[in-house]
Parts: structure tokens; C-alpha cells; sequence
């Protein structure tokens, strides 16, 4: 396994043009393919996530002209539900959920034989609640292996609309994925949550890429939403990605450690993605923080720990819990129960990792608290296949504690070159 060590960082500083957001890249190559006309995708990302979604839609017959050293896609829609020859294809989606939710619900509706499946750990993320709801509305789903979990085989057909409840509880990329089907029902499809719904902030992200290509939803307080029928994906014609927001928040967080100041351009005030409030997080610790529309700038204030619900920040809030290693008192990050169902169980190997640097941490059900401690040291981090693991502990190095990353090239799943980019900043 490859080893990645970094020594201690003496400054960090400068600009950052960030690579585009995963969630709204895997958004809107679905919402293209099923739209009516072209679309050109601009500051699209480039990473394992988007090659899964990429490489499905191929499969699938979507034609795209993709140059991926500008960052740029044009997009041949379809024009509705991307139905498939009588072949039954299997579709490899890594571990990628943005690519294996949405393409689920969208894969329903039509014609064709598919069956859906990832790396391991794809098998252990649920997707049972997304399952459930569609169902009554008549799609036809299947579990090859465990009972709630891919692989999933779906035998497409119509699907009916009316009312359906969806349970939010665990992942807000069921209802995302089941909103952005919505239209290709055949009725009025009016959705139910149940339970929490949780990472709300990704629901803006779903409605507002589904107004850019047409579709409007009406959203009842995120307790209902009501798509009517009729409506279809047309072609917004050209789309600029934004920055990716999680992306943004190390090299927010390294400069609140490392001095700064650093400005990440591609996220601002007027972004989509709600991890931009990752910086009121940052600021509310006592970094410097100045908003502009479409960049933000850090630099180093006193660090204070925080005690904070972080459930509508769960990607970005893994950083914070790093940067309460240089923070002043201990720090809580709250209601962040849905990190046992991602790229690891987060919740188990922050704790573990964190503890390995000489924190004092404990693990909650829901919840991780972390005191920093005088004196930290040197560590070997295990990422655990987790991209966010291997990108927030290398915020050590810049807090002036030299670590070692395991398996550095985890990045790729949202950031191939990221340490490449934090190399830059380094003074
Ligand atoms: O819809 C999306 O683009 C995402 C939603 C979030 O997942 P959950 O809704 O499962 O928390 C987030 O963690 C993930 O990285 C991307
Ligand atoms: C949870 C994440 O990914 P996914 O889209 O696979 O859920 C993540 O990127 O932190």
C-alpha cells in the first residue's frame, strides 16, 4: 500500500480554483440525458464518482462528446427515460451514491433489463427506504444479494404516480433520487417524508438543478413535494458546474490552522450546496472568514471548540472534526448518525484515527466529541477507502503535527489532485 508523508507545514497560502461539485455534476449528467436537446456542461468534475455515472450512461446509449482536460461535456438528450435494448446490461457504479440512488429510480421507468452493483462496500450502504417507495408506484426491483442492499436487479416498466412516502431518515438522496424521476411518471406523483430528513441542504441542490433543465416541484415545507404531471427535462442549453463546497473546506480549514490567507474561488455566497456553511462553522471556531458571491476567504483567528448540529453539513463536517485539534476546548459535532453509512462507518474511524494522533475523543451513537490535547503527535492515518479521511487529516501536517496518509490515492472518489493542490499552497 502507498504511503503518503507529510512533514510539518510552516505556512499555507494563496488561491484555489476548485474542481466541480460532485453532487451537482452527477445531477445534472442524469437531468441531460433524460432531457430534451443538447446541454454543454461546463467545470464538470473529474473523479471516480463522475466515471461511474459517465460510464453507465454509455452503457446505457446516452452519447456525450466529453474533453476532460477542459472540464467540458456536451450531452445528446434523450428526451425522456432512457430505455434500454432487450439485453439485460449491468451497470458497475463503484461507490458512488450519487450515481447508484438516482440511477436507480431512473432506471425504472422505460424499457430494459439492468442490474445495479458497486465495489464491496457499496453492498453494506442501504438503499431499501428509495427501494420501498418505488415499488408502489410499480417499479420492479430485486435484491440479488442482502435484503435492502445492492446489487439490485430492475426490470424496467411504467411508472403510475400519485402518492407515495419515502423515509428520509437515513439518506436525503432517496428522495433526491426519487424527486428527479418524478417527472417521468405518468401522473401527478405527490412524495411523503417520513421521519427526519436528514442533509436537507441536498434537496436544494436536486430542486434547483431540476428548475435549471424544466421541472418545477412544489416543496411543502420538505414534509411534501408535489411534482405535476406533464412537465419534462428540457435542455438549459449551457451549464457551468460550481466548485465543489466540500472540496472547499480543507483548504478553508488550512488556512484557519495555517495562517492564509486563502480564498477557494467556485463557491460563495451565491452557491447551490449547503456545504458552503461549512465557513460559518469555521467562523463561529474564530477563523477570519469575508463571503463573496462566488469565492471565500479564510485566514487564522483564535480557534474556540464548538458544539454544533452539523447534520446539514455531514460531508464538510468531517473537517471540522480535524480542525478541532487546533482549537481551543473541545468540540461536538452533532446528529451526524448517517456517517455509519458511507464510504466507512465515519463515525467508528474518526474515532479511531483521531485517537491514534493522542486526541481524546468519544464516539456517540449519533454524535463525536473531540478534545485536542497539548501535545499531538505523529501517526500512520488508515483512510479506510474514504477520500474525506485521507483530506482531512492531512490538515495535521499543516497544524505543524507530521503524519503519514495511507493509501493517498482514496482522493480520487471527489479529488484526484488534491494533494498536488495543497502542496501549492505550502510556504
Ligand atoms: O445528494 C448528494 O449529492 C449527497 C448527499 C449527502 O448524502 P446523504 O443524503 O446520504 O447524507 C452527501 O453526504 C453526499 O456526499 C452527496
Ligand atoms: C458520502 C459521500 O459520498 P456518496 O455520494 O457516495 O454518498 C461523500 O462524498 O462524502
Amino acid at each position: 500500500m502507498k504511503q503518503l508523508p507529510l512533514p510539518p507545514i510552516a505556512h499555507v497560502e494563496g488561491d484555489v480554483y476548485l474542481p466541480g461539485s460532485k453532487s451537482i455534476s452527477n445531477r445534472a449528467l442524469l437531468l441531460a440525458a433524460l432531457s430534451e436537446g443538447e446541454t454543454t456542461l461546463t467545470n464538470l468534475l473529474d473523479s471516480d464518482d463522475i466515471r461511474h455515472m459517465l460510464n453507465a450512461l454509455a452503457l446505457l446509449g446516452v452519447s456525450y462528446q466529453w474533453q476532460a482536460e477542459k472540464g467540458e461535456i456536451v450531452v445528446q438528450g434523450r428526451g425522456g427515460p432512457i430505455a434500454n435494448s432487450d439485453q439485460a446490461l449491468e451497470l458497475f457504479l463503484g461507490n458512488a451514491g450519487t450515481a447508484m440512488r438516482p440511477l436507480c429510480a431512473a432506471l425504472v421507468v422505460g424499457q430494459g433489463d439492468y442490474v445495479l452493483t458497486g465495489e464491496p462496500r457499496m453492498k453494506e450502504r442501504p438503499i431499501g427506504h428509495l427501494v420501498d417507495a418505488l415499488r408502489p408506484l410499480g417499479a420492479k426491483v430485486e435484491y440479488l444479494e442482502a435484503e435492502g442492499y445492492p446489487p439490485l436487479r430492475i426490470h424496467a416498466s411504467q411508472l403510475a404516480g400519485g402518492r407515495v412516502s419515502i423515509d428520509g431518515s437515513i439518506s436525503s438522496q432517496f428522495l433526491t433520487a426519487l424527486l428527479m424521476t418524478a417527472p417521468l411518471c405518468q401522473d401527478t406523483l405527490t412524495i411523503d417524508v417520513e421521519g427526519e430528513l436528514v442533509s436537507k441542504p441536498y434537496i436544494d441542490i436536486t430542486l434547483a438543478l431540476m428548475a435549471k433543465f424544466g421541472v418545477e416541484v412544489e416543496n411543502r415545507d420538505y414534509r411534501q413535494f408535489v411534482i405535476a404531471a406533464g412537465q419534462r427535462y428540457v435542455s438549459p442549453g449551457r451549464f457551468l458546474v460550481e466548485g465543489d463546497a466540500s472540496s472547499a473546506s480543507y483548504f478553508l480549514a488550512a488556512a484557519a490552522i495555517g495562517g492564509g490567507p486563502i480564498t477557494v474561488h467556485g463557491v460563495g455566497r451565491a452557491s447551490l450546496q449547503g456545504d458552503k456553511y461549512f465557513a460559518d462553522a469555521l467562523a463561529a471556531m474564530g477563523a477570519e472568514i469575508e463571503w463573496q458571491d462566488e469565492s471565500i476567504t479564510a485566514r487564522r483567528g483564535e480557534l474556540n471548540g464548538i458544539d454544533m448540529d452539523m447534520n446539514h453539513i455531514p460531508d464538510a463536517a468531517m473537517t471540522i472534526a480535524t480542525t478541532a485539534l487546533f482549537a481551543k476546548g473541545p468540540t461536538t459535532i452533532r446528529n451526524v448518525y448517517n456517517w455509519r453509512v458511507k464510504e466507512t462507518d465515519r463515525l467508528a474511524a474518526m474515532a479511531t484515527e483521531l485517537k491514534k494522533v493522542g486526541a481524546v475523543v468519544e464516539e456517540g451513537h449519533d454524535y463525536l466529541r473531540v478534545e485536542p490535547v497539548e501535545k499531538l503527535h505523529h501517526a500512520a492515518i488508515d483512510t479506510y477507502n474514504d477520500h474525506r479521511i485521507a483530506m482531512c487529516f492531512s490538515l495535521l501536517a499543516v497544524g505543524g503535527v507530521p503524519v503519514t496518509i495511507n493509501d493517498p490515492g482514496c482522493t480520487a472518489k471527489t479529488f484526484p489532485d488534491y494533494f498536488d493542490r495543497l502542496n501549492a499552497l505550502c510556504r
